[in-house]
């Protein structure tokens, strides 16, 4: 899938921006704070419903101005999309597809898929479970409405649960919440178990091409629980209500689970250089976009934010040769570094104080 088209309004610091692009690459030049990534967020935002930095839809809204509108055509293999969200200043959004009034973010799913890869990464190798937990459903939910409504009724018995556990003599309840969480849990470990199934498919062989056969990588799914079954899930919340009683909350389920990032049998968190835990999330990243493939068929729109600069040459021809097939959103100071690796039809756009010109 490509976007053909976006066109913002009163958008962080576009008040009226229309923008024709090409299914190739898409390069944003620019100098600091001029609106580079918030072009990329405003995709994003098309495609999952929230933005990648904040959680105040307030803050996407020009200064000064009630509402922020977005369109965006979408080129896709079979129906072709065309998303209008409008975001207002109290925090409601307004949404339709294909001229359709929808009610629920959910709808979007499928409509336009992104991969955005940023320096902000990193911290999916290098930081505690919650990066990589995030990274999971953020990745299930693009792919899995159903994932999404398991995701959601397991967090809402979750914060139930914990709520019962500040009280006394509440087995009963217990026994329900246990039980609702041993539904939606299972179902989530086995879809987030799959998956790492699938980023280790593709992410094994791009690994070893990226550092030219030296380093093999590895993800492990890590869970408590060998014996992945619904009545063992289910045991394993009945054992633990003591202790959860006294800590006040859950300390066991997906919602604690992890997944391992091995390089050369070490743990790439713990004992990977600064170089390698680059190099393991831009595996990360890329495996994700052919996850995608292999799931929906289409290539998503991949969204590459400040991060060319960070890398070698090496890396970033690997980048730039392995997008040739995929819309890509570059954003960069300048475009010397890379001009070298890019070819096939490239458009290259000046940013500046929220006004774009093209240069190519
Ligand atoms: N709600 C808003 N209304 C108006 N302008 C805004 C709003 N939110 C952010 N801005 C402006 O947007 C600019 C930042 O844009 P953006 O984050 O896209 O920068 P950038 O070009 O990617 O810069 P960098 O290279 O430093 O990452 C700043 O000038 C900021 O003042």
């Amino acid at each position: 899938m490509y976007i053909e088209y976006l066109k913002l309004i009163n958008y962080r610091n576009y008040e009226m921006l229309d923008l024709k692009l090409t299914k190739e690459a898409n390069i944003f030049i620019g100098d600091n704070a001029q609106g580079k990534t918030n072009i990329l967020e405003s995709i994003y935002l098309a495609s999952l419903g929230k933005s990648h930095r904040t959680k105040r839809d307030k803050e996407l809204i020009m200064w000064n101005s009630e509402a922020a509108y977005i369109q965006i055509y979408v080129c896709k293999e079979r129906l072709n999309k065309k998303i209008d969200m409008k975001i207002f200043k109290h925090g409601a959004k307004g949404l339709n597809i294909n001229s359709i009034k929808v009610n629920k973010l959910s709808e979007l799913i499928g409509a336009l898929n992104v991969v955005m890869f940023s320096p902000e990464d990193l911290k999916i190798v290098k930081e505690s479970p919650v990066y990589r937990r995030k990274f999971l459903d953020i990745e299930l939910c693009k792919l899995s409405k159903a994932y999404l409504h398991n995701l959601t009724q397991y967090k809402k018995a979750l914060g139930e649960r914990n709520a019962a556990l500040k009280k006394i003599n509440n087995k009963e309840l217990l026994d329900i919440y246990d039980m609702t969480l041993a539904s939606f849990g299972i179902k989530i470990i086995k879809d987030r178990i799959e998956y790492i199934k699938n980023l280790n498919l593709y992410g094994k062989k791009m690994h070893k091409d990226i550092t030219q056969n030296r380093e093999v990588i590895e993800f492990r799914y890590i869970s408590p629980l060998n014996e992945i079954t619904e009545e063992e899930l289910y045991k394993l919340f009945v054992k633990n209500r003591e202790r959860d009683m006294f800590n006040k909350s859950t300390n066991v389920g997906p919602h604690r689970d992890d997944f391992e990032i091995i390089i050369n049998e070490m743990d790439t968190r713990i004992y990977g250089s600064q170089g390698q835990q680059r190099t393991a999330v831009l595996t990360i990243k890329f495996a994700s976009l052919k996850v995608i493939k292999h799931i929906t068929g289409e290539y998503p729109v991949l969204l590459l934010d400040d991060v060319l600069s960070e890398l070698d040459s090496n890396r970033q021809r690997y980048i730039l040769n392995s997008i040739k097939d995929v819309q890509t959103f570059i954003t960069c100071t300048g475009i010397s570094d890379i001009r070298e690796h890019i070819s096939g039809e490239t458009k290259v756009f000046l940013v500046n104080k929220g006004h774009i010109d093209e240069i190519t």
